[in-house]
């Protein structure tokens, strides 16, 4: 007898295991997807983890109910991973799988509610929630469960259905189904007889009376000539004809037209890969360098500074890989996936490039699922979750701006880091790990400075630059002097103009964070707070309304205040929408335009004004971390950060960090090509430090100063966070519950434990937090106790009955 694991798309704390029925003995693979049966009802399909032959001890199996695909959908390797990051990220392998497959290749099984017809409408005997449903089924006949959530909003409602059932008032229909559908498009082809020249002139000399038919035909003699196939599409756009006159010929079995699988994605193909630039000495030295480090160590750290050209150097070495035969990688946060590194780099790889971000449709990651798979692609370029796709021979992964605190995912599951991730997950391809950035994080610079990855530095800017010049304005002097306008210092204002005079660009920094407008009665100091969040609104002058930018909420502007009743509502704004107002009036002639979350809500927009800036049709841009990233413009000359006490003000431990980080990277945008570039810093606390080590350009003096702070304190690198998260509907068992698992924690890790408490904000869509910290030291063993303990301690926790709802919420070196 033969048994198969499963992983099924769900956070189980354990697969389960099913039996191989005789049919599926010589077909069934590991990696493939199997339909099985959970509990009495569901089914689902999930991946075979393993097969073997040992009996679970303590359930009688079931058997694998169909196989779904004739070839695996993922390699071992990938199972491996998954496992890694389910034990170390504390998720469960189903939550991995759930992150990992696209939409389309997760068959769901939709449980469909019915109305049982022979129940008749007399509801009198049902209580509320029951009529709710029921009526709502007479009317539309079938539910689904989110529906049913819906109408009566709540999330539990399997009991509710459970009584319809049984008095007879609904019946269930369970669907499997598999949704991803290739995309078709019709192509037009000639029939064989017509192949002959003689029949195709017979055919044109009786063609006469019809001569759209006759264009048709012309062009389709030339599409297929000139591009191999004919699309319908193209042929009645090229021939000016009809679809009805096209009908024509093919009920004259003149053509005929054929449904073909068409590639939503470009890809594949063979384009030679086309390397036109030679490496500056020093970047040379750079690729030299890295080249003998990855014989040593599998990561290497590469610290360039910005505009050293650390993208030219990933192209040499990606020809490198992929000329051997291998994969490579490349990451890049999913804000710095722009049009224009695209453009970049397939300006030297041709279609041999894929791409895979979050704003994807299903569809479009089926087909690079696939082509991944099958090592059509050579080259993926792609955000954190193409760590994910199934590559199977990976020789590199690159991850650039590896400093960027969005490469952690936070929700849902699996909360990993795409860093420490793709460390493990090259590890079992033998693969190498190229970390780049201009600002290293203080984690990435520490294990290189200990040996554990190779380091390597590019410390001057390509073509002789210099770094751009730093001037510290002392906000605080010039407002005594009664010399602000609005946000701006005269200085600022002085270098924009004649930064446009010079016919230049202009790029403004304002951080969003603690920055956002909001609403505020002046007589009693009120402020709009969202109804689920314990958070201000924040005020959108273009939609004229407030949103909560927790949950998103949207809320219709307020004109009275809601604590006295008074008309004197004002709106407090310093955000990047001000700003842009403010710089309209400053400079009338300028062309100016606001790059923020709220400007870019597509990925168009973001690329519109990438482009727009890039043609030089913007004369200022205003923006927030948005503009930081990686971005390579040649004309701009002056950078400005309107505050950086507002960066530097934050109760976080990576604050200092953060703030040199940002300001470096926005820094990095001026004077790329011609000449020095200029940079002004607003800031009351002009004697910080770090505004000091930016001025200078020293990442390695801020690295020396911070690292010292954080062996004081234990914090990472020399300790890691493990942060508790719980929540609830009802404050008094949130709290409760944090304090019972505190209590049983504290024995065994003591000092180490900090918390609970209420986060910042304390409630978050409608749910009620609780927040503890856990101190880990870096021994992997005493890491891998405590997460056990951890499990272990939650089970006994979620047992309580009191507890039973209460979510548990662990994220492992949170950031
Ligand atoms: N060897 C080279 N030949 C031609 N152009 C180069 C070369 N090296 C760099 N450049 C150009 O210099 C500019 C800066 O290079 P690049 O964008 O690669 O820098 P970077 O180190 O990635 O900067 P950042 O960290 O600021 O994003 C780009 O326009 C790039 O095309
Ligand atoms: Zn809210």
């Amino acid at each position: 007898m033969k048994f198969a694991d499963v992983i099924l798309p769900l956070a189980l704390p354990k697969n389960y295991t099913y039996a191989v029925p005789d049919h599926m003995l010589d077909t069934l693979k590991v990696g493939s997807r199997v339909a099985v049966q959970l509990g009495r009802q569901k089914k689902y399909a999930g991946v075979v983890k393993a097969i073997h032959e040992l009996a679970p001890p303590d359930y009688k199996t079931k058997p694998l109910l169909d196989l779904l695909d004739k070839d695996p959908v993922v390699y071992p390797t990938q199972l491996s991973f998954w496992e890694w990051l389910a034990a170390y990220y504390m998720c469960s392998e189903g939550e991995v799988l759930n992150a990992a497959l696209p939409a389309h290749l997760k068959l769901s099984s939709e449980t469909v509610l019915l109305f049982n017809e022979a129940y008749g409408d007399d509801f009198t005997d049902l209580d509320d929630d029951e009529y709710l449903i029921a009526e709502a089924l007479h009317i539309r006949k079938e539910l689904r469960i989110e529906e049913v959530q819906l109408i009566l909003d709540k999330l539990e409602v399997l009991s509710v259905i459970k009584k319809l059932i049984e008095k007879q008032v609904l019946l269930i229909y369970e669907e499997l189904k598999e949704v991803y559908k290739e995309k078709k498009e019709n192509y037009v082809q000639l029939h064989a007889r017509y192949e002959a020249e003689e029949e195709l002139a017979n055919l044109f000399n009786t063609m006469g009376k019809a001569p759209k038919q006759m264009e048709l035909l012309l062009a389709y003699l030339h599409l297929v000539k000139t591009q191999g196939s004919v699309l319908q599409s193209e042929l009645l756009k090229k021939s000016g004809a009809s679809a009805a006159q096209l009908k024509g010929l093919v009920d004259k079995e003149i053509v005929w037209i054929e449904k073909r699988v068409v590639d939503r994605v470009p890809g594949g193909g063979k384009v030679d890969v086309q390397i036109d630039f030679t490496l500056s000495p020093a970047q040379d030295k750079a690729l030299q360098d890295i080249r003998s480090s990855f014989e040593q160590k599998p990561v290497t750290l590469l610290h360039g500074v910005t505009s050293s050209g650390k993208t030219q150097l990933y192209i040499k070495l990606i020809e490198e890989y992929i000329a051997n035969g291998k994969q490579v990688l490349y990451l890049l946060p999913e804000i710095a996936l722009t049009a224009q590194i695209v453009r970049r780099l397939q300006k030297h790889f041709g279609n041999k490039i894929g791409i895979y971000h979050s704003r994807f449709n299903n569809n479009e990651r089926v087909e690079i699922w696939h082509k991944v798979k099958s090592g059509e692609l050579s080259i993926l370029l792609g955000a954190r979750s193409s760590l994910l796709l199934p590559f199977h021979d990976l020789g590199l992964i690159i991850l650039d701006e590896e400093h960027d605190p969005s490469y952690k995912q936070q929700d849902p599951a699996p909360r990993y880091h795409a860093r420490d991730a793709a460390i493990y997950y090259a590890g079992l391809f033998k693969a190498k790990v190229l970390l780049g950035s201009a600002t290293p994080s203080l984690e990435s610079y520490f294990n290189a400075t200990q040996g554990k990855y190779g380091l390597v530095e590019l410390s001057e800017r390509f073509g002789g630059l210099e770094m751009p010049e730093i001037e510290i304005v002392d906000v605080k002097k010039v407002q005594a002097e009664k010399q602000m306008q609005e946000n701006f210092s005269p200085q600022l204002i002085q270098a924009v103009h004649s930064t446009i005079a010079q016919g230049k660009q202009v790029i403004l920094f304002q951080n969003r964070r603690g920055y956002a407008p909001f609403m505020m009665c002046t007589t009693c100091g009120w402020i709009p707070t969202c109804k689920n969040c314990d958070v201000s609104l924040t005020y959108h002058r273009h939609q004229d309304q407030l949103t909560c930018h927790y949950c998103g909420t949207r809320y219709p502007y307020v004109h009275t205040c809601a604590a006295c009743g008074s008309q004197s509502l004002v709106t407090k704004s310093f955000g990047t929408e001000k700003i842009e107002t403010d710089l309209q009036e400053l400079f009338p002639k300028a062309r100016i335009a606001r790059m923020d979350m709220d400007a870019v809500r597509n990925k168009d927009s973001h690329n519109k004004m990438i482009q727009l800036l890039e043609n030089q049709e913007i004369d200022i841009l205003v923006g927030t971390q948005m503009v930081v990233k990686g971005l390579d413009f040649e004309n701009v000359s002056l950078v400005g950060i309107l505050s950086a006490d507002n960066l530097l003000g934050f109760p976080d431990f990576r604050v200092n960090e953060r703030a040199f980080q940002l300001m470096e990277q926005v820094s990095g945008r001026a004077g790329r090509k011609h000449g020095k570039g200029k940079v002004l810093i607003q800031a009351y606390r002009t004697q910080h430090p770090i505004l000091h080590y930016v001025t200078i350009h020293d990442y390695k003096a801020m690295y020396a100063a911070e690292i010292a702070e954080r062996q004081n304190f234990g914090y990472p690198p020399f300790f890691r966070l493990l942060k508790l998260t719980l929540k609830h509907k009802d404050q008094k068992v949130v709290e409760q519950a944090a304090m019972v698992l505190a209590n049983w924690l504290r024995p065994h890790i003591g000092p180490h434990l900090v918390g609970p408490a209420a986060p910042l904000v304390g409630r978050v869509r409608n749910y009620y937090l609780q927040e503890m910290m856990i101190k880990l030291p870096r021994d992997t063993k005493v890491i891998a106790q405590t997460k056990q303990l951890l499990r272990e301690t939650f089970i006994k926790l979620l047992a309580e009955k009191q507890f039973r709802s209460v979510f548990i919420v662990p994220d492992v070196d949170y950031v």
